[in-house]
């Protein structure tokens, strides 16, 4: 799965991204040590401070199925501007990503930015030596 196998899957899971408050839709997609491919949206709350970025959904919902390693990551969203993760959804990818996993920030656009995982989260605070 490259980084545009990916971009698709996220793009698509975007559309189920519940956000009647901000209308700013985000969808993430990842793929994990097991060789599959998880995807997660945004989900809003009318208590605004509860929501759920795409980014942890995703990889909530591999933990969930026993994921323990994110090898790549993708974020998009409904817009032409970049993706930039939350400060919270950083610290939780921290758990389970290596320092030199790839990060592709994103648009609605195909556009694509690679990081490695320790470039947008310097200094991190974690169990793991971040390679
Ligand atoms: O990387 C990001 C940035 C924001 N959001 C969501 C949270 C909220 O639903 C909306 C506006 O902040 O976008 C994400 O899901 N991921
Ligand atoms: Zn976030």
């Amino acid at each position: 799965m490259n980084e545009k196998d990916l971009f698709d899957v996220a793009i698509k899971a975007m559309e189920k991204a519940y956000t009647p408050y901000s209308h700013y839709n985000v969808g993430a997609a990842l793929v994990a040590d097991n060789g599959k491919v998880y995807s997660g949206v945004n989900i809003e709350n009318a208590s605004y401070g509860l929501t759920n970025c795409a980014e942890r959904t995703a990889i909530f919902k591999a933990v969930s199925e026993g994921v323990r390693s994110i090898e790549a990551l993708i974020v998009v969203n409904g817009t032409k501007e970049m993706s930039k993760p939350c400060g919270a959804c950083r610290q939780v990818m921290s758990e389970f990503m290596g320092g030199s996993a790839p990060v592709f920030l994103s648009n609605n656009s195909n556009d694509f930015k690679e990081y490695k995982f320790k470039e947008i989260l310097p200094l991190a605070f974690s169990d793991k030596d971040m390679d």
